[in-house]
């Protein structure tokens, strides 16, 4: 595969508390990573020490074909997450202005500000100051900002926070169609639906440690594919007996049955047991938004490190 970026044994402390561990991952040429969490779990953290911005204690940053430690920032987009742009300046003379820190051609810059504000339904605001900008228009600038250059990787931190549902399916497409021409994308977000439909593999962080890392469908194979819903007044003792079943939650008379993750639903359906109280059944595949929240909750888990590696 073709690295772009690899990340390898990252550690970071603040004042004696150490808020990111160990880190392993990289990023390859062409497709999406995502780098998800809850609050606080450290992914900020890890992307400002790629970026250079602070100081692993621990752990390397290697750039494809460049020196251990080196940034090639003119190769690398970066949207980060706090926002702000310089508020007098005009729309296109802070495009330029990114461009130009990136040593980019000016004139082959101003085409592209051009269409990518069409692009992102800015048409002729190219003159209009920034303090005049809704905070979703400012967002698409400082967007175009990141990937006006031609980078090589992009790295994402919370792309689609404050953006209404219409923009984020814009910035969705954009960042699909960036990593169909080659860029390397890594993306923070707590958007799991978006996640889950744009991301090849996945990197997922709990108080600083890696708990999941994977492409989406060894992420699910190893939690599980499908969940059974039932309603109806049954005995755990009787679904403890059905096969296949990893998991059951129970609440009133709702049990939730999670599937071993090479489960044939047709056969597993014709195989319950008949004297199982079914008023209503679903089978439904399981979400990411599931997986993470199954995550971010369960305390066991965030205790131990490296709990799925499905790389
Ligand atoms: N400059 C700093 N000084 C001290 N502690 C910090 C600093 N930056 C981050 N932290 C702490 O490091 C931990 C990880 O923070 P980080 O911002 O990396 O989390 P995150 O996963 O990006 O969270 P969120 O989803 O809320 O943005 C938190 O406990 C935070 O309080």
């Amino acid at each position: 595969m073709n690295e772009i970026l690899s990340v390898k044994g990252l550690g970071k402390s603040f004042k004696n508390t150490r808020v990111v561990k160990n880190i392993d991952f990289d990023v390859h040429k062409g497709e999406i990573m995502a780098v998800l969490g809850p609050n606080g779990a450290g992914k900020s953290t890890t992307i400002r020490s790629i970026m250079g911005i602070l100081l692993p204690d621990e752990g390397t940053v290697t750039f494809h074909n460049h020196a251990q430690g080196e940034v090639p920032r003119h190769k690398i987009g970066y949207l980060p997450e706090e926002r702000g742009l310089y508020k007098k300046v005009k729309v296109m003379d802070i495009l330029l202005y990114f461009a130009e820190l990136k040593d980019y051609p000016l004139d082959k810059a101003k085409e592209r500000a051009l269409a990518y504000l069409k692009k992102f339904d800015l048409e002729g605001k190219e003159n209009v100051s920034v303090d005049e900008l809704s905070k979703g228009m400012g967002q698409k600038v400082q967007f175009i900002g990141s990937i006006i250059h031609e980078p090589e990787l992009l790295i994402l931190d919370e792309p689609f926070s404050g953006l209404d549902p219409v923009s984020q399916e814009v910035f969705k497409q954009e960042i699909k169609d960036l990593a169909k021409k080659g860029t390397a994308i890594l993306l923070s977000s707590h958007q799991m639906n978006l996640v889950e439909e744009m991301c090849d593999r996945l990197f997922l962080i709990h108080r600083g440690q890696k708990v999941i890392y994977g492409s989406m469908d060894e992420v699910k194979a190893q939690y599980a594919n499908f969940k059974c819903t039932i309603h109806g007044n049954n005995d755990r003792s009787l679904l403890e007996k059905i096969n296949q079943v990893e998991r059951i939650e129970q609440q009133d008379d709702i049990s939730i049955l999670y599937l071993s993750s090479d489960v044939q639903v047709n056969d597993w359906i014709k195989q319950l047991p008949s004297t199982l109280d079914i008023q209503e059944l679903s089978v439904d595949r399981i979400s990411l938004h599931e997986i993470f929240v199954d995550i971010a909750t369960d305390s066991s888990l965030a205790q131990e490190a490296g709990v799925v590696d499905a790389k």
